[in-house]
């Protein structure tokens, strides 16, 4: 964990000497306070008033200098910690950028997210803590030690039998107790998970009457946290009782052996005083260093979540020495196939086709055979597991990213837009796109008509998970967001199933007229979407099964003339 957080610490060098410097003088100042006030006993023993006011006032000063070191290391403390965790936080983000897919699949959403708020936020509490009592813990424990022992040395064996008992008693709880902690950020991550699936589907939820389930599974894992938490307060129950009956003890035993000398010596009420304040500050370093492990082992376990994210390569980088280029359209799979990772079984095997440039590309199969798939090599979300893909002739593992990016276009069926402006989210698809092309786009989407009915057009709102807009028309400005760019590939991944079968032809006409230069692949669920096509491509079971024009396949293919005829039908029953 050190050698994690000390290049982000080691740019708040300032602040780390600062906060050393303050919090030394902080623990100087209450090893001084006993010493004082023993002299302040002891000239009340001697009746000498006239040395009481300069003690007085010296007092008061270390008081107050104390306070004033103690509140700027705070804000010393306060400045490393933030700026820390912020830096932290920022170093994730531009990790998780570079993820692909897969990466991101294999930790779960939740699970990064958890990862950059909460585990951050408990590594800036260690770190925090860290210098608030890095200098005071060994500077108290040493000087209070040394002050107590030559105050009065006689009872050197009370200091003995009490850092031993209290170290034991440290020992014996504080590492169940760094356990829990280290359990309570999974359970955190559970109920994180859980709260953001039930909020995300809260129409689901309504809809089939899941609340009272949902309320119980959510419940039982709140519960399970609440349990651990309580786990950790009976321990600090135990811990601070027993501490202070440590310490009470060892004051009356103190007491005891040298308060009988009191009479016959004045001076020793002043010593007992002060080696009692010793005592106490002793044992309240071994505390403050018990908590400093117990933090740090929770800020341990968080550390080691970050550092996890932080030491994950992509496992899909692009070439960086690739020249930047415009590819055409032309499409090529040699035989390819692929395995999701950390998946053994095959999802697509051994496919190969090559699909020329302006061609438009029907692809149909049965749900889960390998078309959504295929689709995502395209624009090399993920790579082959054998064989080759290519866009513009060119192999994606050696193609610059932005040029593919530039290249190919991916219209999802589940359209995602993102919390802004129409136009913002259109010039993801075109970064300079001026209102003329927003306007074009759009209406080869069909969506210029209900766009152009707000007052503000292409400059109206969308808010956050574009809850303002219906199904049909979040799929419009996401065929938008597509086409903008005038790509040379687009795929539409059954991006056209929440629209009327009027508005899916006038798109595909729009589409196949203006942008005609462009390789279209149009995943449908329904053959009549793609009947049109240049070629379909028929999948099942993670293989090309058959390519050819619609009355080809209905009369050289069975298994796409099986489709075919149950549609047709479903379509005179409908
Ligand atoms: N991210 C993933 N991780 C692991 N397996 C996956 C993943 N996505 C899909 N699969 C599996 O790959 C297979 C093919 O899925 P794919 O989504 O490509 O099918 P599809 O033909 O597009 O189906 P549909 O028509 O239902 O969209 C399925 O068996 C599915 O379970």
């Amino acid at each position: 964990m050190i050698k994690f957080l000390l290049p982000y610490i080691s740019k708040y060098k300032k602040d780390v000497v600062w906060a050393s410097l303050t919090i030394a003088i902080a623990a100087a100042t209450s090893l001084w306070q006993p010493k004082l006030l023993q002299q302040v006993i002891q000239a009340i023993a001697d009746d000498e008033l006239s040395k009481m006011y300069p003690l007085g006032i010296q007092l008061i000063v270390i008081a107050l200098i104390g306070l004033a070191a103690g509140a700027l290391n705070t804000v010393f403390s306060a400045r490393i910690a933030m700026g820390t965790a912020a830096d932290i936080r920022a170093d994730e983000y531009k990790k998780i950028q570079t993820f692909s897919f897969g990466n991101i699949e294999r930790f779960s959403t939740g699970s990064l997210v958890v990862r950059m708020t909460n585990d951050v936020q408990q590594v800036q509490t260690i770190v925090m803590a860290f210098f608030q009592s890095l200098l005071r813990v060994p500077i108290l424990f040493v000087g209070a030690l040394v002050l107590a022992l030559t105050t009065l040395p006689q009872l050197w064996w009370v200091i003995l039998v009490m850092v031993i008992l209290v170290v034991l008693i440290s020992m014996g709880v504080f590492q169940p107790m760094g356990k829990l902690f280290g359990s309570v950020q999974g359970w955190i991550e559970k109920t994180n998970n859980m709260a953001k699936e039930n909020l995300q589907g809260v129409r689901v939820v309504k809809s089939f009457n899941q609340e009272k389930n949902e309320e119980e599974r959510f419940d039982d894992a709140s519960t399970q946290l609440t349990n651990i938490n309580i786990k950790i307060g009976y321990l600090f129950g135990i811990l601070m009782p027993a501490f202070f009956l440590i310490g009470e003890i060892a004051i009356a035993v103190s007491i005891l052996f040298v308060g009988r000398n009191i009479t016959s010596d004045p001076q020793m009420l002043g010593a007992l005083t002060s080696f009692v304040n010793y005592l106490l500050q002793i044992m309240n370093a071994i505390v403050m260093a018990g908590f400093m492990m117990t933090f740090a082992a929770r800020g341990m376990e968080s550390a080691k979540r970050i550092m996890e994210v932080m030491d994950t390569e992509p496992d899909l980088t692009f070439d960086a020495a690739a020249p930047s280029e415009a590819l055409s359209g032309d499409v090529e799979f040699d035989h390819v196939s692929f395995a999701y990772p950390g998946d053994d079984a095959p999802v697509l095997k051994d496919v190969s086709f090559k699909v020329k440039q302006g061609e438009m590309i029907g692809i149909v199969g049965a749900t889960g055979s390998g078309k959504s798939t295929l689709a995502q090599l395209i624009p090399r979300l993920y790579d082959p597991t054998e064989g080759s893909v290519k866009v513009g002739n060119e192999d994606l593992r050696h193609v610059n990213e932005k040029s593919l990016r530039n290249a190919v276009a991916f219209v999802l069926q589940k359209a995602i837009l993102f919390s802004g402006k129409i136009s913002d989210n259109l010039r993801q698809g075109k970064s300079n796109a001026g209102r003329p092309d927003m306007v074009r786009a759009a209406k080869m989407a069909q969506a210029s008509e209900f766009i152009e009915k707000y007052d503000d057009d292409y400059e109206h709102i969308v808010e956050e998970r574009s809850s303002n807009f219906s199904g049909g028309q979040k799929q419009r400005l996401s065929i938008t967001r597509g086409v903008i760019g005038e790509p040379a590939v687009l795929i539409l991944d059954d991006s056209t199933s929440a629209l009327d079968a009027r508005s899916e032809k006038l798109v595909q006409e729009a589409l196949d007229k203006q942008l005609s230069d462009t390789t279209k692949f149009v995943i449908a669920e329904k053959i009549s979407s793609v009947i049109n096509a240049d070629r379909i491509f028929v999948m099942e079971d993670g293989e090309l099964i058959a390519t050819g024009k619609h009355h080809e396949l209905v009369e050289n293919s069975p298994a796409y003339r099986e489709i075919y005829e149950t549609q047709k039908a479903q379509e005179v029953i409908d």
